[in-house]
């Protein structure tokens, strides 16, 4: 495949990869900026223009911050000469910040993620490896149309049903429906599958929204107290992070049913690992929730599925469109690679084409 001229925007926010011990404190904190991580991966083939946009360890982003980023990755494609995007970022919250910037993206050019597990001054810090992997990927031809990645330990994944698998091995991520995307080799050979379906790009939400999304978990005996307290606290929307198949209990099915009649949307999601929400139980289980009006998630799992209906509402859009976009956007009939069909610009299954 050619090679493209320009330059790579390496966009850094913090996270491990930027984390050394800090003398006073003894804990590791995020301290680098973009210049010394570039410098620490050591030899490249592309030219880097670096944007330091915060030093924060990803536990402590708002979704105001992860917009900063969405932002700041726009901004660096408006320049003509960037051939793609590097975000360097935490990774315990990266498949968020990664996922609401491939929600929201528009452009062929790739935006790649990737972070470390082992700090910037451990013996064999994991970051420069692959920070090298994500520069190659970012200017690569054939990373074009695919969204944001995250390139992590040699795996290529796409963003929906991506998650942090790993607290501490270096694969850190897996996507354990739909698989890898690709990979790339340390010395940046890249195979990558088909392409896969791309939604239409969700506009941009404003920043200072301020609307309130929480995640409820639903175990052996919950009552609906911490779901009400999430309305009374201003929740505009509740992901339940249900078990199994996406199951609740009576008590849980109540609150949901009068929170949808006040407005609010209810993502049903689900605590397991793998595998897609569907609401088949009765008696407080899935049936019940989606009778209730809580929309399963699919895929998506918490974080995601947060994420999702944080963007949704920000957009100020009715609750019935916001089910219906959640709905799509979890199926996981839509989520795999697109057939091998026709791909013409009008086909509502070519990228970028399909419904938002
Ligand atoms: N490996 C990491 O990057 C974890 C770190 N705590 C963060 O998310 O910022």
């Amino acid at each position: 495949m050619e090679s493209l001229t320009g330059h790579v925007a390496l966009l850094a926010t913090g996270g491990t990869i930027a984390s050394r011990v800090d003398g006073a404190e003894g804990a590791t904190v995020a301290a680098d900026g973009g210049s010394t991580i570039l410098a620490a991966a050591g030899t490249r083939t592309v030219a880097v223009e670096v944007v330091d946009l915060m030093q924060k360890g990803s536990y402590l982003l708002t979704f105001d911050d992860m917009l900063a980023v969405c932002v700041a990755i726009r901004a660096a494609l408006h320049s003509p000469a960037t051939l793609g995007v590097v975000v360097t970022h935490g990774t315990d919250t990266m498949e968020e910040t990664a996922y609401l910037a491939d929600l929201l993206h528009d452009d062929p050019r790739p935006v790649v993620f990737t972070g470390a597990q082992r700090a910037a001054d451990s013996p064999e810090p994991d970051g420069p490896g692959n920070l090298r992997a994500a520069l190659t990927l970012a200017a690569s031809p054939e990373a074009r149309g695919r969204g944001a990645l995250i390139v992590f330990d040699g795996e290529i994944l796409a963003l929906p049903a991506t998650r942090k698998t790993e607290t501490t091995n270096l694969r850190a991520f897996g996507n354990p429906e739909l698989g890898p995307a690709g990979s790339i080799t340390p010395e940046g050979e890249i195979l990558l599958g088909p392409a896969p379906l791309r939604p239409a790009p969700l506009d941009t939400p404003p920043t200072g929204a301020g609307v309130r999304v929480d995640v409820i978990a639903c175990y052996p005996g919950a009552d609906a107290a911490l779901f009400v307290a999430a309305l009374a606290a201003g929740a505009r929307g509740i992901v339940l992070e249900a078990t199994g198949l996406g199951n609740a209990n009576a008590a849980l099915c109540d609150a949901v049913r009068d929170a949808v009649r006040d407005g609010v949307v209810v993502v049903t999601s689900t605590r397991v690992h793998a595998g897609p929400v569907r609401g088949v139980y009765g008696a407080g289980g899935g049936r019940t929730l989606e009778d209730a009006g809580a929309v399963p998630s699919g895929l998506l799992r918490p974080p995601q599925a947060r994420t999702l209906l944080q963007a949704l509402l920000s957009l100020r859009l009715p609750p019935e469109e916001v089910v219906r976009r959640v709905r799509q956007r979890g199926d996981p009939d839509l989520l795999g690679p697109a057939p091998p069909t026709d791909r013409s610009p009008d086909s509502p299954s070519a990228p970028g084409k399909a419904d938002p």
